[in-house]
């Protein structure tokens, strides 16, 4: 594993540890229970690229966030509910909230907040490392979770599966090379996000996913992740088979987040 990735998932663990301490996994669970019903994501997703013509309409995860490894603060004037509503208004299928508050300046009161303003899945875009996180992404109301392949061995990435199914969520499984592509697809997860940031480098290449696309066989759906800014990427990327986006960094950057989304759902021309 690389040095960010180590560093990220031991602070990540360290972290879930003392939460843990306050507040053991069975009241956890008894708040995940009494969370607020699923927002189906991957339904969400669906939807959106069905309504475009000929099924081949663009479903966006719009993402919520305030800094990152790779680049810093991102956006000072931070407000997650009112991102939720303006993602919303723009089109966005659904939402992804880093609630990471070490690495990218999140919290679990951002996820809480931007869900409670808007109607859109949320997805908690944080590094899994223990199932335990899966029932806490619950009970903060996150209706899926990601699973990063380079981050965990396959029974840990089995186990947050299963959690999540559990729990009625779904998993985003995010690969960035052929090998984890292969462990990814022998998880029963339908949707499998190509990550174009290498997380060793943090650089971004969309060629990752003209590289690993070829290799989606039938019954899966590809999630195009990181490095997305224009149009042209959206049809770069759907060239070689996706129309589902999970974009963060080109909207945060922008004051005006509703038309941000709205142009890259409009085609060129
Ligand atoms: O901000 P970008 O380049 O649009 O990327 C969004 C999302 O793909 C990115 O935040 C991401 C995808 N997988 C991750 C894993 C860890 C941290 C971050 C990520």
């Amino acid at each position: 594993m690389s040095d960010v990735l180590e560093r990220i998932c031991a602070t990540t663990r360290a972290d879930l540890a003392r939460r843990l301490a306050d507040r053991p996994l069975s009241a956890l669970e008894d708040e995940a229970r009494a969370a607020p019903p699923v927002r189906p994501f991957a339904a969400a997703l669906a939807a959106k690229v069905e309504a475009g013509s000929g099924g081949g309409g663009f479903a966006l995860i719009c993402e919520i966030k305030k800094a990152s490894p790779s680049a810093g603060l991102i956006r000072p004037d931070f407000d997650p509910p009112a991102l939720a509503r303006a993602y919303e208004a723009g089109g966005a299928a659904c939402l992804s909230v880093l609630t990471d508050g070490p690495y990218f300046q999140g919290d679990p009161a951002d996820l809480i907040a931007a869900r409670a303003a808007c109607s859109l899945p949320v997805l908690r875009k944080d590094f899994m490392v223990d199932p335990a996180m899966v029932a806490e992404a619950r009970a903060m109301g996150a209706d899926a979770i990601l699973i990063i392949m380079a981050a965990v061995d396959d029974t840990l990435a089995a186990e947050l599966a299963a959690a999540a199914t559990a729990w009625g969520m779904d998993a985003l499984v995010e690969v960035h090379d052929a090998a984890e592509m292969e462990r990814a697809l022998r998880l029963p997860c339908p949707l499998i996000g190509v990550n174009n940031r290498n997380l060793k480098t943090l650089v971004t290449d969309l060629a990752s996913t003209e590289r690993l696309a070829p290799r989606l066989p039938a019954g899966r759906h590809l999630v195009c992740e990181s490095g997305l800014r224009t149009r042209a990427d959206l049809e770069r990327m759907a060239a070689v088979g996706a129309h589902r986006f999970l974009i963060g960094e080109s909207f945060m950057r922008q004051p005006d987040v509703t038309a941000a989304v709205a142009t890259l759902l409009t085609p060129d021309r």
